[in-house]
């Protein structure tokens, strides 16, 4: 079975290290610059890499298309004109479905098929360097097939999906459109304006970014999300976050008349009823032997590896609870789980593993 990745960074090479490797799978990856192709060969993201869509579709049994949202479309409509395999199934990744699906309806395929999908999950960073096999684990991965999809063509890709280990779920695609506007797409863009209020006020004390610490870092981790991916995102969703926006202005006008009004009450109450919804927001259960502080590092399949890294830690009196390979090949990265018992630790670690030039992560 051969599949193909068009725009191997966060997302398609996560999913590429997903399949990279199963029984009977080859993996070919498209780029469009010639750097890209060698990063992700010599990161053993992909079995082939290529400068030519033809020659990556060519013969490819599902095709994935992980560029950022505003280039899905122009993929979407070359890959309609070229001769796919029969029965082939395209998806894409894009974190916006309505225009997606509505430009693959008037679409000739041609004994082709096309089905939307988002995995829910990811971070704020992006490019190759950042994928990770274990990006996908026990998050929802949603697919939005039209009525005209055949079951039997859902359900094989479902099922392939099965390597990503998230689950799959089938949503209209508006439907998803106004979910992930208000609990994804308008967190980044409050996040970014609240980091920004913040810089500009630093400009004129730098004590406020020296002071910054704890909840402020909670609340902006997403606001460090790549500008392209996110401009396409807003720019395609916009209809959506307009509406969203303006209940966002009623929440925090609402807000200033309970603080000009010196209501402690309504305060209390806003936070107990935000509380009291967010402790019953599902956790994002982990892996079974994923521990609390995990560290994933990928390390070159080289003798004594571990050992060094091992004795660099405990060294510099960073102790180690568990550590296990979780995929390793000749001469392809591996990825290590270094578990840590406490936060302090592990950040250490990372700290100390990053000037060592690894690249490490950390999966929330
Ligand atoms: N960042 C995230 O956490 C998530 C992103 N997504 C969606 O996944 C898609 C990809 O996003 P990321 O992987 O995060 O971004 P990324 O920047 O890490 O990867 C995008 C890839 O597309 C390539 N690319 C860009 N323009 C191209 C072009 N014209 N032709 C060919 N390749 C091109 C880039 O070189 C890069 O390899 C987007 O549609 C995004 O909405 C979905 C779920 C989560
Ligand atoms: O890093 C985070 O918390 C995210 O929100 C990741 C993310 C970004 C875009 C998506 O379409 C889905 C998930």
């Amino acid at each position: 079975m051969k599949i193909a990745v068009i725009g191997v960074g966060l997302i398609g090479g996560s999913l590429a290290l997903c399949f990279k490797g199963k029984p009977g799978i080859t993996v070919t990856g498209f780029a469009h610059q010639p750097q890209l192709i060698e990063d992700m060969l010599s990161r053993g993201v992909v079995d082939a890499a290529t400068l030519s869509l033809e020659e990556a579709v060519l013969d490819a049994d599902f095709i994935f298309v992980s560029v950022p949202v505003g280039k899905i479309e122009h993929y979407m409509e070359e890959l309609s004109c070229l001769p796919l395999k029969p029965g082939c199934i395209v998806s894409d990744v894009g974190s916006t479905k309505a225009s997606i699906a509505a430009f693959a309806a008037q679409l000739d395929w041609k004994g082709v098929y096309f089905i939307g999908g988002h995995p829910m999950a990811g971070s704020e960073r992006a490019g190759v360097a950042a994928a990770t096999a274990l990006l996908f684990e026990n998050a929802y991965y949603v697919l939005t097939p039209s009525e005209e999809t055949p079951e039997e063509v859902y359900n094989s890709l479902a099922t392939l999906l099965e390597h990503t280990r998230a689950q799959v779920v089938r949503v209209e695609p508006s439907a998803h459109d106004d979910i992930v506007g208000a609990i994804s797409h308008l967190p980044h863009i409050i996040a970014v304006a609240l980091v920004n209020q913040v810089r500009g006020l630093n400009e004129q004390n730098p004590l406020y970014q020296l002071l910054a610490a704890g909840g402020f870092r909670d609340i902006t981790r997403i606001a460090s999300s790549d500008p392209v991916v996110w401009r396409d995102i807003l720019l395609s969703n916009r209809d959506v976050l307009l509406n969203l926006l303006k209940e966002w202005d009623e929440q925090i006008t609402g807000f200033t008349r309970i603080l000009e009004d010196r209501d402690g009450l309504a305060i209390e109450q806003a936070f107990a009823g935000a509380g009291a919804f967010r402790s019953e927001l599902p956790e994002r259960r982990k892996g079974m032997i994923t521990q609390l502080y995990d560290l994933y590092m990928d390390v070159p399949d080289t003798p004594g590896i571990i050992g060094r890294i091992a004795t660099e830690l405990g060294s510099r009196g960073i102790n180690l609870s568990n550590m296990q390979i979780i995929e390793s090949r000749e001469d392809v990265p591996g990825i290590l789980r270094l578990s840590f018992r406490n936060e302090d630790m592990m950040e250490k670690a990372k700290a100390q593993l990053e000037s060592m030039n690894y690249n490490v992560s950390v999966v929330k």
